[in-house]
């Protein structure tokens, strides 16, 4: 399974808890409680992943980044925002990079 495919699957399933009952599910609890409480967990796994980093363990790190982007999808899911529009914007940059503008103009 590709990385993407992982995380349309995974924003799919916060999708579908908007309508879940808080009490059955972490998501529909942090969907229901709003931004502020979505944007704190944001800041708060991003601490940990510094802090994971810094201790330059590995393992930790994967475990504090994948609470991190699960956060990040939670916030997109909030704004009506899928993880496809950030694909889409990070594959537009692979167009503009300064390494590829480089590479074309010395080839032509
Ligand atoms: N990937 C995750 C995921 N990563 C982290 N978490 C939760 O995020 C929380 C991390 O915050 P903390 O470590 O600070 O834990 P906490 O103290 O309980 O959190 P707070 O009370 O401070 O909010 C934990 O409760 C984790 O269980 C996740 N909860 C859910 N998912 C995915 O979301 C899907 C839907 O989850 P539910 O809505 O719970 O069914 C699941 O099937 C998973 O695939």
């Amino acid at each position: 399974m590709t990385t993407s495919t992982i995380l349309l699957r995974l924003a799919e399933t916060i999708e579908s808890r908007k309508n879940a009952d808080p009490s059955d599910s972490y998501v529909a609890k942090l969907l229901a409680s709003g931004q502020d409480k979505i944007l704190k967990k944001i800041a708060e796994e991003a601490a940990e992943t510094i802090m994971a980093s810094k201790d330059n363990n590995k393992s930790q790190i994967i475990y504090e980044t994948a609470d991190l982007w699960f956060h990040c999808l939670v916030m997109l899911t909030h704004h009506g925002l899928t993880p496809e529009d950030v694909l889409l914007e990070l594959e537009r940059r692979e167009g503009v990079s300064g390494i590829e503008e480089k590479r074309s103009r010395s080839t032509h």
